[in-house]
């Protein structure tokens, strides 16, 4: 469950006073989610989510992921957009967190995406991409290669307890990336995090997307890689072309990929399959006896990263 932080009676309703958002009529912890303690929170004017930022989000990164929001949701991307307070703020301090209320946003993410699914995300990504060009604001990907290097050096002496073997497969694909990781791709904001559970969906309409507490400045075509990653594998581990050509061709429609995107696919890839493989065996192995937040498979990515390893080119990927 998370929700990390209890936001006594007393301090919500003052906090919510200093808002134009009508009082508080109920506010429910949200079980969904790791990171952060979020609430639904009903007032006498609509539904809202208050988020309050725990200990692994970097406070001088809220400005950020706020403002992102704010521009995406400006130019019509179905995302939530933060309130702001009367003083015009919408960063603010709650419970001795940082704080925020964003707007409600309606739709249940996919328990079991389908290629449907998967070819609306494309589309929303690419719309994210495209409407996230002329946002100021930067924010270097604190979790691509030189993040892995650090996780890798915080994972190494305890990988092989999760799987014999896994250090020395680690070390040689973050060798192998190191050394092949692409220069010259377009750059702009990417979500980083465009998995199932933030994405809405209501009936066959992609209703919106959630936490953009990893968005980052790095290359578009990495959040493809990303989604390959999240969306292509089915339950039993098998990749599912149909599913990645449907969202790659979908995304291409609204923002064509050049030459040099389609051909480092493979790789962004296998460098997708390894942040999410370092990130949850760091999380595997650091998690504490008793947390209220279960940790992720970290053996799933490398089954992932196994795919992308035998894939010679964007043809493993339906194009
Ligand atoms: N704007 C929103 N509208 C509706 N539900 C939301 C919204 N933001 C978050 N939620 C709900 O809260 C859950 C956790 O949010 P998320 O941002 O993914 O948390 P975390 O960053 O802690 O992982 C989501 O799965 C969803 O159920
Ligand atoms: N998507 C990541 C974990 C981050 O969780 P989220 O609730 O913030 O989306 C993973 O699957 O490892």
């Amino acid at each position: 469950m998370a929700v990390y932080t209890e936001v006594p009676d007393g301090e919500l309703a003052a906090f919510v006073k200093a808002y134009d958002i009508g009082e508080v009529v109920s506010c429910k912890g949200i079980a969904e989610g790791v990171e952060n303690s979020n609430f639904l929170m009903r007032t006498t004017k609509g539904s809202y989510i208050l988020t309050l930022y725990e200990k692994r989000v970097n406070r001088s990164d809220l400005p950020f992921f706020l403002g992102l929001m704010e521009h995406l949701a400006a130019k019509g991307l179905s995302c939530p957009t933060p309130i702001k307070a009367r003083d015009g703020e919408a960063l603010r301090e709650l419970c001795g967190r940082p704080a925020a209320i964003i707007s409600f946003l309606e739709g249940m993410w996919p328990r079991r995406p389908t290629e449907r699914h998967c070819q609306l995300l494309g589309g929303a990504m690419a719309d994210l991409h495209i409407k996230g060009r002329d946002f100021a604001l930067k924010r270097p990907n604190n979790l691509s290669l030189a993040g892995w290097r650090t996780l890798v050096a915080n994972t190494k002496d305890r990988a092989d307890e999760v799987s014999p073997g896994l250090a020395d497969t680690i070390q040689d694909e973050l060798a192998f990336l190191e050394k092949n990781w692409p220069q010259d791709l377009e750059v702009g904001v990417i979500h980083a995090d465009l998995f199932p559970d933030n994405v809405f969906f209501l009936g066959d309409r992609l209703s919106g997307l959630i936490d953009f507490y990893f968005a980052c400045t790095d290359f578009l075509v990495y959040d493809v890689a990303i989604c390959l990653n999240a969306w292509c594998f089915e339950q039993k581990g098998e990749f599912n072309v149909t599913k990645a050509k449907l969202m790659i061709e979908s995304y291409a429609k609204l923002r064509p990929l050049p030459e040099a995107e389609l051909a480092a696919m493979p790789v962004l890839a296998r460098g997708g399959a390894l942040r999410f493989l370092l990130t949850r065996l760091y999380d595997w192995l650091n998690h504490p006896p008793g947390a209220f937040v279960s940790p992720k498979d970290p053996l799933e990515y490398l089954k992932k990263l196994r795919f992308h390893q035998q894939a010679k080119s964007v043809a493993a990927y339906g194009l």
